[in-house]
């Protein structure tokens, strides 16, 4: 069902619809874009509060700007609703997030507007910086712009960036978008830098200054020996206060109000005309101008369907116990650990609630670190820490501890030291899309030596992983990965058992058939049987636990009684658990047929995850139908089978 959009904003098709009105009429663009997002997410889901912080930038950038052949690039992109709706996708915008529909981050599929694909954060300033560079090379007059938030600038990438920015001619602007908000509130020396500049009475007193000179300046292009000037006033006014970003050769300005739709114009109307590398530091609020998400930002993140009016948060209600989601057994289970082990540490970069370490934040704020979207150095500092004899919980989700590999390997295991690596969202994550899918752990981590790589499938398993991780007996690197969302177990607080490390469990015993799972997924397997017990087809099933180091003897058991395997995972199937079977079994002399199932060997987009399971065919029909074909195997269902 179509949402009206208000007066202005439905005859705006581009940017250049836009640019048609006055600047008088802004605030009033502003208002029906909030509106029409708060109208749009409420009903049907998404990011929300980050949004809603840059609507009048959203709309200041595309009047200003002539995009698209200005590069604009969203970091993250959570935050880039009100450019999609600006450029060309506002009656396709009910439709995002969802299968088939728009992407929840810009991506260059998408539209031209979209310049950079995005969902990984602080990407932003290295990626206009090239574009900025490019534009150089080839004589052509276009301008870069990053828009990047306060918590994605605590990223190491973001600094290598300005590192190289500083030194160049490219003509770059980076907004900076301080609402001292991450998904929850900021961390580091830097919030603390901006938060200083932000209220000092020097910055703000030579603020005003500036925007005194630039006002005074012709209409037209300002010569570089002004630029040259104001630079070097800001230069000198700044020194006494060190600023950072000037330190580094990047032009400084700001802090300015950046739900001040006129004064926005006005400066980027300036800054366009001031070359080289500059910054613009707006303040805004997360979530502004729906009280409720600047009240509790991180809730408002994003918040799933809600009625708009009340702001009621909309749940589903059930008359059972249900069982938890795997994040809140790991936030419950670290705790309880901790308690009896005072050496236990927890580590997050970024992720307090999404992975719910928060909950021993709270309760043990010295032992329970956020060190910021810092995913590399969330992995060398837990190495560290591991050197001095603590037992280091690093959670990560699986997708962005891709940024951590080298670290993976260079800190932790090429020094074999016994740090746990939580990798939360593990598998298909729904909505967010090719971005955040937690893909490819199983087999970039499988290359390593000296991993302990497993996964849980079910609560239990989960807290008995975690109790083994944690144990003595461990002395290696410990994977354990698990997927996002709920379990399977309501009642789920039991008893911590050590796990012997690589052995595996036969759940079912059959005939024909083995099939053997890796975490979660060997809960559809289980719903499989249950179904094709009704056809008189009783597959075994054997729950592996560990895919480093595999369970030989059990294999073993498996290769010498079945000659038909299906294997299944939450992951890639190029290199990954089916792929480590496959080859004991060839090291082993063993030729059964065996059928990998998981996700292919191809980018899957955005869904629910039940549409995705069933498209990359892992789920429960999908294993039914495998089971069948290799039961009734003929020449024909093989074809079938493997294509
Ligand atoms: C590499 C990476 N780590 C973690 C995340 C998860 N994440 C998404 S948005 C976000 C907060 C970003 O904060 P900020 O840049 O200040 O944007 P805001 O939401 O405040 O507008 C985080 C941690 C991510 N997208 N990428
Ligand atoms: C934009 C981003 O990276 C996060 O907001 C991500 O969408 C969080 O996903 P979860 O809901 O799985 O925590
Ligand atoms: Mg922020």
């Amino acid at each position: 069902m179509q949402i009206p959009a208000g007066e202005l904003l439905k005859n705006i098709n581009n940017p250049d619809d836009l640019k048609k009105l006055k600047p008088e009429q802004l605030h009033l663009v502003c208002d029906e874009l909030r509106q029409y997002i708060i109208d749009v997410v409420s009903i049907h889901g998404g990011h929300f509060a980050a949004s809603l912080g840059v609507v009048e930038l959203s709309v200041a950038l595309h009047y200003v700007y002539n995009t698209p052949f200005d590069q604009l690039v969203w970091d993250v992109g959570h935050q880039a609703y009100g450019h999609k709706i600006l450029t060309g996708r506002r009656d396709e915008f009910i439709t995002n997030r969802k299968y088939k529909g728009l992407s929840g981050f810009p991506k260059r599929s998408e539209s031209e507007y979209d310049t950079f694909g995005v969902g990984h954060s602080s990407t932003s300033i290295s990626a206009a910086l090239g574009m900025a560079i490019a534009a150089k090379i080839k004589g052509e007059n276009r301008k870069s712009v990053a828009v990047i938030g306060d918590g994605s600038m605590t990223a190491g990438m973001a600094f290598e960036a300005m590192n190289h920015a500083g030194i160049t001619d490219a003509d770059m602007l980076i907004v900076l978008n301080d609402n001292c908000m991450s998904i929850d509130p900021n961390v580091g020396a830097l919030r603390e830098y901006l938060t200083d500049i932000t209220t000092s009475p020097a910055y703000n007193k030579f603020k005003d200054e500036l925007w005194d000179l630039l006002g005074k300046l012709p209409g037209k292009k300002i010569s570089r020996g002004v630029a040259h000037k104001i630079g070097e006033g800001l230069k000198s006014t700044l020194n006494s206060n060190s600023n950072l970003f000037e330190a580094l050769n990047i032009r400084y300005f700001g802090p300015i109000d950046g739900h001040n739709i006129t004064k926005l114009v006005d400066t980027l109307n300036d800054l366009k005309k001031i070359p080289g590398p500059k910054i613009l530091h707006i303040v805004t609020v997360k979530g502004k101008g729906y009280e409720l998400a600047e009240k509790d930002q991180t809730k408002w993140h994003a918040p799933g369907l809600f009625d708009k009016v009340t702001g009621e948060i909309k749940k589903k209600v059930f008359n059972t116990p249900q069982p938890p989601k795997y994040q809140d057994v790991f936030g419950h289970t670290i705790v309880e650990l901790a308690e009896q082990n005072p050496l236990i540490m927890g580590i997050t970069p970024a992720m307090p609630s999404g992975s719910s370490l928060k909950f021993m934040m709270d309760k043990m704020p010295a032992r329970a670190l956020d060190v910021g979207i810092c995913e590399q150095h969330a992995v060398t500092l837990s190495a560290g820490l591991a050197t001095q004899g603590m037992r280091v919980f690093c959670n990560i989700y699986s997708s962005f501890m891709q940024r951590s590999y080298d670290q993976v390997v260079h800190d932790i295991a090429i020094q074999k030291l016994p740090v746990v690596l939580c990798l939360d969202r593990a598998g298909l994550v729904g909505e967010d899309g090719p971005t955040h899918h937690g893909a490819y752990d199983i087999a970039y981590f499988r290359c390593i030596p000296n991993m302990i790589i497993s996964a849980p499938m079910n609560e239990q398993e989960l807290r008995n992983l975690m109790f083994t991780a944690q144990s003595d007996n461990n002395k290696y690197p410990f994977v354990i990965r698990y997927p996002r969302g709920e379990g399977v177990m309501p009642e789920w607080q039991t008893p911590m058992q050590t796990v012997e490390i690589g052995k595996g469990r036969k759940i079912n015993d059959g005939e024909k058939v083995a099939i053997l799972s890796i975490g979660h997924p060997g809960n559809f397997v289980q719903s499989a049987i249950a179904s094709l017990k009704q056809k008189g087809i009783h597959p075994a099933h054997y729950d592996m636990r560990f895919v480093k180091p595999l369970d030989t003897v059990l294999l073993t058991e498996v290769l010498e009684k079945f000659d038909k395997i299906i294997t299944i995972e939450d992951g890639t199937v190029v290199g990954g658990f089916g792929s480590a079977v496959l080859e004991f079994a060839n090291e082993n002399g063993y030729k059964p047929t065996v059928k990998i199932m998981g996700i292919p060997d191809q980018f899957i987009e955005h869904g629910t995850l039940k549409e995705l399971q069933a498209e990359c065919h892992y789920d429960t029909n999908a294993i039914i139908e495998a089971v069948e074909i290799l039961v009734g195997d003929t020449s024909k269902n093989r074809v079938e089978l493997f294509g």
